[in-house]
């Protein structure tokens, strides 16, 4: 009997990313709806395959997504807002990508988009209310499902459980989400009755909300009572009798968990008659008594042992070594799997130019299950992978380990900043200024491309991005903002732009993680304590200053935000290595200064993310993480002038760090709001300069004057005038000059009404 192997889901983007490329085409017509299905069908493919070549007992079904797959779970359960079940579609498919992304041509909004967990993968969050209505609809899983058996696999089912799918989901208006479980049940039995029709042996439903450390008694109740529905004692929904002999005939099912320890909810978990359980066996070590004690006889003990979702490769000896007694005592009822679905790792390591301290330490989602399998083997005893796999652990000297920011300097107290930099900057009243980037035009596009195959000599590149320095700048005074920025006409991404100029930094070529649909992004890796190679940019931002007499503002991504958008060494405590990318970032902020810039922003849209999922933890994770961004200008000048960017308004978890980062003035996202955010931060004591985003950098929509000048009236009527700063919502990067150009003009105006309007007391 050989041990079970099994995933929990891959990535589904295509290991060229050939979903993307076949998703972008359907969506601009020039790809057909067949040719779509034909991508998606080999993506799927060639993900089984992968599975079966390294030894997985089952392959998955159900972890393909041509979008989303919360979003495949609404569709699943026949629940699809009204707005989209009413909309004017030619094919069906395009409801689903209309949910997705919207219909633009009928002026229907998408479903809102949110992240997965503690994660950087995004889901359409589903809408209950009232009207909504649950009707099992597997067609599409069971093609699936047909799929995988005539390619020779065998298939085990992927779903979101009930229970998580609706504590992700949004109630209308406030109404109650968990009053539509016992509608959502029926759903859930039907599908599966379908699976059961279909010989499914095993259904993997994850729960991943077992994890949280928040769960009150209703949403306990609600796990109860769904896997008495749906678990083995299948009790019929509505009475208190169970379901009886046609349990023998549904799918076995195995309760997954992932991304923590399920220490809060261990009791809730393991009351609920599921066929087995899994859970991430690094987080979950210290449980792994009581869970043993409370699996019974029968039950499947399923154990992450790979990370899912960090590329750092496992010391496989070291586990199986561990894992050995505890396979002597469950025999077949020990499965092995990684500790969650690979979707959030790319795809391989294989083809990579890899620095030499990476080698056979890093691997994507392919040497994850490669890893897996060795494990088994050993486990078995037909292996003895045991003296070709080395140490595998980040290269950070242990006394680098103990970090606690020593070198930290605290600035003087914020008023008397305050007052200095008014005197040294000299700004009118409601300054204006721009978040950063102006519009990426195709040129300037094609300008890095060049530059990076090589076919674009150092000093054209410079030129040419100095061209467009010259012409932002221009732009910039024409329009009459107070506050210049050079428009980050160098950087394609504000994160990779910086790792590339870190040591300790590793960028891969391939290493695409999907973020949303087709978006993808490529996580640079952190091995080693982080260094500034010569240089972050900072002479760009001079070159801009030196062509105008107003201030330009210097730009560079926070410690936070660069850690939280990378992946980071499992050995190593995040505070350590946000400290390392503070000192790294401290340099340049002090080399700006000396250079003369007054102004520095150093973004942070990332800041929230450093929120681990365990509430208890919040508090911890956000001094750390503030203490970090200080870290980073800690040194500067009172007169110098430092500012934080990030692109969301919802500050009621970290209003705690956002106060700690100490910084002088904090761009957000306000566009949209409807003013109670300035109510709500003068009554937390927010005494920061304040900059609401008063145009919605994301959509095409040209802001007029009045609009936005009401929408600083609105925080005008909270907060002190003084301290309030005219900007957008985020940087101007994806948008086009014939947008950026006349709102920013209309941002200005506003500004000039209202300093107008309010005749400043003092020049
Ligand atoms: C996601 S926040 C982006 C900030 C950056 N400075 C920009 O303007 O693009
Ligand atoms: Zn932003």
């Amino acid at each position: 009997m050989s041990i079970t192997l099994h995933t929990l889901g891959l990535p589904r983007i295509g290991k060229a990313r050939e979903l993307k490329t076949a998703l972008e085409g359907y969506w601009k017509g020039g790809l057909s709806e067949t040719d779509l299905a034909a991508t998606a069908r080999e993506v799927r493919g060639e993900n089984w395959r992968l599975q079966n070549r390294q030894g997985m007992s089952m392959v998955n079904v159900g972890d393909f997504s041509l979008y989303d797959h919360v979003l495949d779970t609404s569709f699943l359960v026949g629940h699809i807002a009204p707005r989209f079940a009413a909309a004017r579609v030619d094919r069906e498919l395009d409801r689903y990508f209309g949910a997705a992304r919207g219909l633009a041509d009928q002026h229907i909004e998408p479903g809102a988009m949110t992240k997965w967990f503690d994660t950087n993968y995004h889901y359409i969050v589903p809408e209950i209310g009232p009207s909504t209505r649950f009707e099992a609809r597997p067609a599409a899983l069971v093609d699936q499902i047909r799929e995988a058996r005539e390619g020779g696999y065998t298939p085990k089912v992927q779903l979101l459980g009930p229970v998580t799918y609706l504590y992700l989901s949004r109630g209308i208006d406030g109404f109650p989400v968990l009053s539509v479980l016992e509608d959502l049940l029926s759903a859930f039995r039907g599908i599966l009755t379908s699976l059961a029709e279909e010989g499914i042996r095993w259904v993997q439903i994850d729960e991943p909300i077992l994890v949280l450390d928040t769960l009150n008694q209703d949403w306990r109740q609600a796990l109860a009572r769904s896997y008495a529905v749906l678990g083995r004692s299948r009790a019929i929904p509505g009475t208190d009798e169970a379901a009886g002999s046609d349990s023998q005939d549904t799918p076995k099912l195995l309760l997954t968990t992932y991304f923590e320890d399920v220490e809060e909810e261990l009791e809730t978990l393991l009351a609920l008659p599921v066929d087995g359980i899994h859970l991430d066996y690094q987080r979950n070590k210290g449980l792994l008594d009581t869970v043993l004690e409370g699996l019974g006889p029968d039950r499947v003990l399923s154990l992450g042992m790979v990370d899912g979702r960090s590329p750092w490769r496992e010391h496989i000896p070291a586990l199986a070594e561990e894992l050995a007694p505890l396979y002597q005592d469950l025999g077949d009822r020990l499965w092995l799997a990684p500790s969650c679905n690979l979707l959030h790792l790319p795809w391989s390591i294989a083809g990579e130019d890899l620095p030499r301290e990476l080698e056979g330490v890093l691997g994507f989602g392919v040497e994850k299950l490669q890893d897996l399998s060795a494990l088994g083997a050993v486990l078995e005893g037909h292996s003895n992978h045991l003296d070709t796999i080395q140490n595998r652990t980040a290269p950070w000297g242990s006394e680098e380990l103990e970090d606690s920011a020593d070198d930290l300097v605290d600035r003087q107290d914020s008023s008397t900043r305050e007052a200095l930099q008014a005197e040294a900057l000299g700004l009118p009243r409601l300054p204006t200024t721009t978040i950063g980037s102006f519009p990426q035009t195709r040129e300037i596009r094609a300008l890095r491309r060049a530059w990076t195959r090589g076919e674009l000599g150092a000093a054209d590149y410079q030129a040419a991005i100095r061209d467009v320095i010259r012409e932002n700048i221009r732009i910039q005074e024409e329009i009459g903002l107070d506050v210049l920025v050079h428009g980050e006409p160098e950087r394609s991404d504000m994160v990779s732009f910086f790792a590339e100029r870190l040591d300790g930094v590793w960028a891969s070529r391939g290493g695409w993680v999907q973020s949303y649909g087709s978006r993808c992004v490529k996580p640079p890796v952190i091995f080693k304590p982080v260094s500034r190679k010569p240089d972050l940019g900072w002479e760009w931002v001079t070159f801009a200053q030196s062509l105008t007499k107003k201030p330009v503002k210097g730009m560079l991504t926070g410690p936070v935000t660069i850690l939280k958008w990378s992946f980071a060494p499992p050995n190593v405590a995040p505070q350590v290595i946000a400290n390392n990318i503070a000192r790294a970032l401290r340099e340049e902020v002090l080399e700006l200064e000396t250079q003369g810039i007054a102004i520095i922003q150093i973004d942070e849209p990332a800041f929230r993310e450093v929120l681990p999922l365990k509430r208890s933890r919040w508090s911890q994770a956000l001094d750390w993480a503030a203490r970090a961004f200080r870290l980073s200008h800690s040194g500067v000048k009172s007169e110098t002038q430092i500012h934080s960017h990030m692109c969301y308004s919802d500050f009621n978890s970290i209003f705690q760090g956002i106060k700690a980062m100490d910084a002088d003035v904090i761009s957000i996202e306000t566009s949209r709001s409807k003013g109670e955010l300035f109510a709500e931060l003068a009554e937390k004591g927010y005494t920061q300069g304040l900059g609401p985003g008063v145009y919605d950098i994301h959509s095409p929509l040209i802001p007029r004057t009045e609009e936005i000048r009401e929408r600083l009236e609105r925080a005008l009527a909270h907060l002190d005038p003084a301290r309030l700063w005219v900007n957008p919502d985020c940087g101007l990067k994806t948008r086009t000059w014939q947008e950026t150009r006349p709102a920013l003009e209309a941002l200005v105006a506003a500004a000039r009404q209202l300093r107008e309007a309010r005749k400043p007391r003092q020049a």
